[in-house]
Formats: structure tokens, C-alpha cells, sequence
């Protein structure tokens, strides 16, 4: 069954805005979309094994998260809010949006967050290199990929209304992929 609403992956070095992002696209999304924060949900439905305390992160159990996500995103109508891309069966991904964030503005805000020195370290080098961003290239066609820079509120709102503006596209590309098969169907 083809899907009626497109699964969006936001993805970014920690701290680059993902969660943000998705609360604000949620509100002007023009289609209901729900926000699966992966990490939080690593956490709260226990798919991992066990907490990293040299890295401060939980070690995730890839297999089970895969499954957790399956039905969910089968529907549709769902933003993959996580740190990383490259998890996802390639086919699950209608668009995969790539925040970026100048690095002494990324430093500031993981400070604030609390990290731990060494895990800031480790996302500013993470940022500066393009990590996050060449891991999706490399996961996902070019034409589904799109960095946007996530320095400022100004940015957040103009990323936003352009997300809104290719999901008012997807959804009137798939009406009409869905007309084109009844059509052929008929024929
Ligand atoms: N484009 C932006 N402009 C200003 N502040 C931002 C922007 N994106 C995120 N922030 C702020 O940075 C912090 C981290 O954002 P968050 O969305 O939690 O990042 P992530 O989900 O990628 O870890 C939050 O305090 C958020 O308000």
C-alpha cells in the first residue's frame, strides 16, 4: 500500500536544532505528522543494551528499533528525529533533511545542555567534518537529501516553510501517482 503521507528524516549532529525542527514543523505541516524523537524512544522502550558511561549514550539494539519503527512508519505521516541516518532501510526515507550549525554555536548549546566536555568535544569535530551529512549522502539517493543551516531562529523558519512547501508537492505528486495507477489499472 502506497503511503498517504511522506516519513521525513531530520537528522544532525546533537544540538543542531532536529527536535526543534520537528515540534515547529508539526504545527504548520499542512498533513498530521508525528514526531518519533528515536533517542527518546531508545530510552523509554528499553531497545538498546545498556548506557555507555564513557560515551554517555545508550548502546542501541538495532533490530529491535527497526521493529518498534516498522508499523509507524508503513503508515506514514511520520518525522525520524535522531542523530543518525543510516539505520533505516533505504526505502523508508521521502526526504532526508540534514541540519547543520556553525561550530561555536554548536559548542554553546551542548553546554548548556550539560554534556560532558568530552561529548562535545567529540559533536563539535563530528559537525565541523560533516559526519552526519556524508553518512546520509552515502545512505540515500542525492535527490532526497537536503542540508539546511540551523543557526538561527530566522533559518528555522525559513527550513521549515521549505519542508512544508515539498510536502504540499508530495502529497499532490502521490494524489496523482494514485489516480495514474487506477487509470493503468482500468486499462
Ligand atoms: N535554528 C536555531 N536557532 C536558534 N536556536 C536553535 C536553533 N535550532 C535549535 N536551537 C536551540 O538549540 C538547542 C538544541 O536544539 P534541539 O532541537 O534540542 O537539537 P537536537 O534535537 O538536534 O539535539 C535548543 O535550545 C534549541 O532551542
Amino acid at each position: 500500500m502506497p503511503r498517504r503521507s511522506p516519513v521525513i528524516v531530520i537528522t544532525g549532529t546533537p544540538g543542531t536544532g532536529k527536535s526543534t525542527h520537528a515540534q515547529l514543523l508539526v504545527q504548520e505541516s499542512p498533513v498530521p505528522l508525528q514526531h518519533i524523537n528515536v533517542g527518546e524512544l531508545v530510552k523509554m522502550q528499553g531497545l538498546h543494551d545498556g548506557f555507555d558511561e564513557e560515551w554517555q549514550s545508550y548502546t542501541v539494539d538495532e533490530d529491535k528499533l527497526l521493529d518498534q519503527l516498522e508499523s509507524p512508519v508503513s503508515e506514514g505521516g511520520v518525522i525520524l528525529d535522531w542523530h543518525t541516518s543510516d539505520v533505516y532501510p533505504e526505502r523508508w526515507a521521502d526526504l532526508v533533511v540534514v541540519l547543520r550549525c556553525h561550530h561555536t554555536t554548536l559548542w554553546d548549546r551542548l553546554e548548556t545542555r550539560g554534556y560532558p566536555l568530552k561529548k562535545i568535544q567529540e559533536n563539535n569535530e563530528a559537525e565541523i567534518m560533516g559526519i552526519v551529512c556524508d553518512e546520509a549522502r552515502e545512505s540515500y539517493q542525492p535527490g532526497i537529501v537536503v542540508e539546511l543551516e540551523s543557526n538561527t531562529l530566522e533559518d528555522m523558519e525559513e527550513n521549515v516553510a521549505r519542508i512544508v512547501t515539498w510536502i504540499e508537492q508530495w502529497i499532490k505528486d502521490n494524489e496523482n501517482s494514485g489516480m495514474d495507477n487506477e487509470n493503468s489499472e482500468s486499462e
